[in-house]
């Protein structure tokens, strides 16, 4: 069990923290914490606040992901999906949503909009060198082996 400390901002006590709506879950729903209802007409997009900040162990990231209930009923979706939060990041965590849909949709104060999923990051080193292994594929990418 890694510890993910969570505080709430200031004026946001109305507002429910991150939380899993299942015991398995593994996203944390995120709600939202505008002030006023605030519509995305066709194409829009938006940067939803959320009313918290938060500080996990360095080894962490979370990823901001849709709710595909939203996505697939609304069009509704993160733009920068997976939204990636730095474990050294002390801002309020944000939801940049996009709507993708036919029809205006309006966020509603405390409404969920998307979860969040803690995951492991590697720590890694890199050099510069002059040569790479070799492999079989090589260079080839981008669907050479066919569709
Ligand atoms: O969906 C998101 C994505 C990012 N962030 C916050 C936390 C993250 O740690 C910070 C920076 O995000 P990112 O690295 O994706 O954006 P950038 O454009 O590279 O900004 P920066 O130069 O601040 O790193 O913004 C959010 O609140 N929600
Ligand atoms: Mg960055």
């Amino acid at each position: 069990m890694y510890p993910v400390q969570l505080k709430r901002l200031p004026g946001n006590e109305d507002v429910a923290l991150p939380r899993k709506m299942s015991e398995w879950a593994a996203g944390f729903d995120l709600h939202a914490a505008v002030g006023e209802p605030l519509t995305l007409a066709p194409g829009e997009r938006a940067l939803v606040p959320t009313g918290f900040a938060m500080a996990m162990p360095k080894e962490l990231e979370a990823q901001i992901r849709p709710r595909s209930g939203l996505a697939y009923k609304h069009g509704i979706t993160c733009l920068n999906s997976p939204g990636t939060i730095d474990a050294d990041y002390r801002g309020e965590v944000k939801v940049l949503l996009i709507n993708l849909g036919q029809e205006p949709f309006t966020i509603e104060r405390g409404e969920r909009i998307a979860q969040m999923v803690f995951q492991t990051v590697p720590q890694v080193k890199i050099e510069e060198v002059s040569e790479l292994s070799e492999t079989v594929r090589g260079e080839g990418g981008f669907g050479h082996t066919g569709r």
